[in-house]
């Protein structure tokens, strides 16, 4: 199982100082949507350079020019790009493409899929090496959060691993290691922390290696 810290609303400087805090404690550094549109490719190429031992996850949520986009993410320095299960098969494909010429991996966003069991076993034949279950930003505040949609997602996969993210917190984080997910993705419970080195090694001790 691996963390992965995402970094959506803080600057560049400031996720430099919360990677060398939790060094040991995360293993993936994603540069989330929101740090995308503020900063463009800057932080993929930036925390690629400086922190070599971390994986970088592009959180671009690709959605139509999957080959294209993808191939801007893997240039900057990414290993994992991610693409929208709600897009076009030809646009997950693309992206797959992609990570192939690049040797990177492919993590795909459930986030809004409907029939998550049927699209997910679509999508577990197509050659991605994550498949996310996602609770939006917009709708946590409502209580939902991704546990029922991980057991979905576990019990149909035969190919790729689970991820699961979207207000993951330290009071729900060992019922997701429980039923299991290769990749748990945490944002604001980190971020937000007014200890974050503590809260990353916290969590970190739920996972199991
Ligand atoms: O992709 C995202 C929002 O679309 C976030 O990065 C993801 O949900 C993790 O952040 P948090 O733990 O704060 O929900």
């Amino acid at each position: 199982m691996k963390l992965q810290v995402a970094l959506d609303t803080l600057s560049l400087e400031e996720c430099i100082q919360l990677l060398e805090q939790t060094k040991g404690s995360v293993e993936i550094a994603e540069v989330g949507t929101p740090f995308i549109i503020e900063e463009g490719m800057v932080p993929v190429k930036e925390i690629h350079k400086r922190f070599p031992k971390v994986e970088v996850l592009a959180d671009a949520k690709i959605m139509d020019a999957g080959e294209f986009e993808a191939d801007k993410c893997f240039e900057a320095g990414a290993s994992i790009v991610t693409v929208l299960g709600v897009s076009h098969d030809e646009t997950i494909q693309g992206v797959v493409r992609s990570a192939k010429n690049h040797n990177g991996k492919v993590m795909v966003d459930m986030i809004n899929v409907h029939d998550l069991a049927t699209r997910t076993k679509e999508i577990d034949e197509m050659g991605v090496d994550y498949i996310c279950v996602h609770t939006a930003f917009d709708v946590q505040q409502s209580g939902q959060d991704p546990l029922e949609e991980l057991k979905i997602v576990n019990k149909v996969i035969n190919h790729a691993k689970s991820a699961v993210a979207g207000g993951v917190k330290l009071e729900t984080i060992q019922d997701i290691v429980n039923e299991g997910a290769e990749i748990i993705v945490v944002g604001g419970a980190i971020c937000n922390a007014k200890n974050r080195a503590k809260m990353a090694k916290e969590m970190k001790g739920y996972l199991k290696s």
